[in-house]
């Protein structure tokens, strides 16, 4: 026992060059330094936590060196931090003259990744192969299947055949032999794979959806995300990048993020969970738009972005919320939430002791705070769960947005005139304050409520003669016209709702993800 503790110290060669290798169990970690540096960078660490898999050199090298040095050989695959927050797969070869060192070394090094027990073993894969550029199973077969192999991660693959098949095969499937759950494509997909988990959890706890109040049973296998889909914003802003051999490497080394899912109701009926952004108005209109143009691939939304923009829509309607408590941030915060939030972890510790509260049938004494009610016209209603960054919108749609501490951002933008709106769709892709305007307010909520002025009963009713009324007054030209208390819909993670009337509030922590959020401390 004692021996295992106290770190092994080799003399090891790397590239021709002779290095001292250490295996520290304590810190613990893989470190590696030249004994006589020429030049550049010396010393080497890797922390085990990072380490990927560890082989034996197979005689491969049968070159000149090997022969007459008769060398055996071991490579440490790990995680090395690229550009931004981009990592790669890199490996370093040790050489040694004793094969029984060469054994001892691959031995200890096994030992330590034995003990890391948050890695998943065996994974139940699903790939979109309709999503974005069309590439998800291009994209897993060729950048992530031989990581998941080298890591000795064992999966079952299936590729959809049609849209709900992974929801609904995530009811039936037996989910005790899984380690994870990985969805190939954008952030429908995502949101396919968190249905089928959400509502197996719900339906194997005898929980009712239907019912908006309902503390619903937290999902304990984590998700993972391969992005190969239009905005892969969940990925983006849970990783800080979407590139597929990023997100493999957090989903082989068993990082956990925690993370709130909004539920969506309408007259005590679910509709849908949401993760990332709940648009009504502009993002709503860009939705049903760009679906029409799906054969674009992702630029279908700057198209259809551009036609929204022109046609310059509001619609009418009330919203009524509940303010976070102030402990929770602000929406205007500078700083932003990244690995290790201490607001998201204090909220750990809340939903832990509510959990426990309910499980023993405790009275729960939550303060609900007081509801504001806003009346108005708006360009647009965004209910960002997180900040909603990606490719297109770096910062994304509320950059302070936590990921876990059960909170939304609640952004309504007024009516205001196309200039101003413009002024703040800009502000998405720089560095200016996107709130920072007279007609955008912006709030932490816990729950909304929203309310279109127009009876969504009378716009089913009446939409063909209202259609037809329309097309003789205005000629398309609604703003002019005045004619837009037609309701526009609700855009729930890229996936249009059915109705407007909805009622928001969000499950602190309910699911779980394999990523760490954004590190700071990354390469520039
Ligand atoms: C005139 C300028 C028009 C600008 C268009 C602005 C686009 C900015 C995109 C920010 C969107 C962030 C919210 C992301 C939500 C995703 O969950 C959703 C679905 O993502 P998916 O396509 O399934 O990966 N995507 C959209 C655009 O609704
Ligand atoms: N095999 C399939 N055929 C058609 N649609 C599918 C299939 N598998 C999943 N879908 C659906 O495809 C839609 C878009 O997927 P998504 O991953 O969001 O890609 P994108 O980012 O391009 O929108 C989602 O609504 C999802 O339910
Ligand atoms: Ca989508």
């Amino acid at each position: 026992m004692e021996s295992a503790r106290r770190p092994l110290v080799s003399q090891l060669w790397v590239k021709n060059r002779r290095n001292e290798a250490v295996l520290d169990p304590e810190r613990p970690a893989l470190s590696w330094k030249e004994l006589q540096p020429k030049s550049g960078r010396v010393c080497h660490s890797v922390p085990i936590s990072e380490i990927i898999a560890v082989e034996t050199e197979q005689k491969r090298y049968n070159s000149d060196t090997w022969q007459k040095f008769n060398h055996h050989a071991f490579t440490v695959h790990y995680a090395q931090r690229a550009q931004k927050h981009c990592w790669r797969c890199s490996a370093v070869t040790f050489w040694c003259k004793d094969e029984e060192l060469c054994h001892q070394w691959i031995q200890a090094i096994k030992k330590l990744l034995e003990l890391q027990t948050s890695r998943p073993k065996h994974l139940l894969v699903y790939i979109n192969p309709y999503g974005g550029k069309q590439q998800g199973k291009q994209i897993y077969e060729q950048k992530v299947a031989p990581l998941f192999s080298l890591a000795s991660i064992t999966t079952d693959v299936i590729v959809t055949e049609r849209a709900n098949h992974a929801k609904d095969d995530l009811f039936e499937v037996n989910l005790e032999k899984y380690d994870g759950v990985i969805s190939v494509g954008g952030d429908g997909m995502f949101s396919e794979v968190m249905h089928g988990l959400i509502g197996r959890m719900q339906k194997d706890s005898s929980i009712d959806q239907n019912n908006p109040s309902a503390p619903l049973a937290p999902c304990n296998l984590r998700i993972g995300i391969i992005p190969a889909g239009s905005t892969d914003c969940i990925c983006y802003a849970t990783v800080g990048i979407n590139d597929p051999v990023t997100s493999a490497l957090h989903i082989i080394i068993g990082d956990l993020q925690h993370m709130d899912v909004c539920s969506v109701h309408h007259n005590n009926t679910f509709l849908k969970y949401s993760v990332s952004l709940l648009g009504y108005g502009f993002y709503g209109d860009v939705l049903k738009d760009s679906e029409k143009n799906r054969w674009m691939g992702p630029t279908r939304y700057d198209f259809s972005g551009f036609k929204t923009f022109l046609s310059h829509h509001y619609y009418e309607g009330t919203v009524s919320f509940q303010q976070a408590n102030q402990t929770l941030g602000s929406p205007r915060d500078k700083s932003t939430c990244q690995s290790g939030c201490y607001i998201c972890k204090q909220s750990t510790q809340e939903v832990e002791e509510k959990r426990k509260r309910h499980h023993y049938n405790l009275e729960e004494t939550e303060d609900d705070g007081d509801w504001k009610v806003i009346r108005g016209k708006f360009m647009a209603i965004n209910a960002a769960n997180m900040s909603c960054a990606c490719p297109r919108s770096p910062k994304g749609l509320s950059p302070a947005a936590h990921l876990a501490a059960g909170t939304i951002d609640l952004i309504l933008v007024r009516r205001c005139s196309r200039l101003n709106f413009l002024r703040h769709l800009v502000r998405h892709k720089n560095q200016d304050d996107q709130f920072d305007l007279a007609f955008v307010e912006v709030y932490r909520v816990k729950t909304f409520l929203f309310t279109p002025k127009h009876s969504e009963n009378e716009d089913t009713d009446n939409k063909d003669v209202r259609k037809k009324h329309f097309n003789q007054i205005c000629n398309g030209n609604h703003s002019s016209c005045g004619c837009n208390h037609v309701n526009s819909i609700w855009n729930c993670d890229g996936e249009a709702l059915d109705h407007a009337a909805v009622e928001v509030r969000v499950h602190c922590q309910l699911i779980k993800l394999f990523a760490r959020g954004i590190e700071e401390d990354s390469k520039p």
